[in-house]
């Protein structure tokens, strides 16, 4: 397949799609998520006249203060590289794994965001103790099965744990976090509230027992803040 070939307003949208992706990459080192080169941020681009959905994901490796709009690759959804002069992430065929079986999912995010990294090490669900939790994940935040890297397995995974669950955040066995939203920059937010919250739940531990909220009061937080918090 070539993106030439596709219709104008779908190369539009891989090129505005590419131009968000890079944007959104330089927010992990920002907020502290990432190490060297280790996360990555990918966005589904919707079919246009019957042309197939594509993903945009970072290339394998690059710097985030390099990396610009036109390094940012297309694959298609069983993770093949359909645009790009760069090797595409190593966490592609996982990505593309959440968009082909969660239709919904417009952005995934990975990061190796230190606290709830060491949460994913323990393999320990981080427990629904904060309002920002009920708020952003609905409740705890899962894990996930421990899972090779490169195929799709680490994608079976997040797919596993995370359908049918509010919790947009999956901490995946001994590895870290993949985070899902409607768009790439939903996901990005979901990865920055996790750590902020796997840090604040590790430190209230330090300090005793944190008090778990109960479900009918995290249920009606999640919804006001899913329908009513922010400008609608
Ligand atoms: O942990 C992994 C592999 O799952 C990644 O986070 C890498 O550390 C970054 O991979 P690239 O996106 O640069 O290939």
């Amino acid at each position: 397949m070539s993106v030439a070939a596709l219709p104008e307003a779908m190369r539009a949208a891989i090129d505005a799609a590419r131009v968000d992706v890079a944007a959104l990459h330089a927010e992990l080192p920002r907020w502290g998520l990432v190490a060297w080169t280790a996360g990555n941020v990918s966005a589904r681009v919707r079919g246009v006249d019957g042309a197939d959905d594509l993903l945009v994901i970072k290339p394998s490796g690059i710097s985030y203060d390099d990396l610009s709009p036109a390094d940012v690759v297309v694959c298609d959804l069983d993770g093949e590289l359909v645009d790009g002069a760069l090797a595409p992430s190593s966490d592609t065929a996982a990505h593309a794994y959440v968009y082909r079986h969660m239709p919904h999912v417009g952005g995934v995010v990975h990061t190796h965001s230190t606290y709830a990294t060491a949460w994913a090490a323990r393999g320990e669900p981080i427990p629904c103790v904060l309002t920002m939790m009920a708020d952003e994940f609905g409740g705890p935040v899962p894990v996930g099965p421990f899972a090779v890297i490169g195929d799709d397995s680490i994608g079976r995974g997040i797919v596993e744990t995370l359908e049918g669950s509010p919790s947009p955040a999956v901490l995946m066995q001994s590895h870290g976090p993949f985070t899902i939203g409607g768009s790439a920059r939903a996901a990005v937010k979901a990865a920055v509230l996790l750590e902020e919250v796997a840090r604040t739940v590790h430190v209230a531990r330090e300090l005793g027992d944190p008090i778990p909220i109960d479900q009918g009061a995290i249920a009606s937080l999640h919804a006001r803040y899913q329908h009513v918090y922010g400008q609608r």
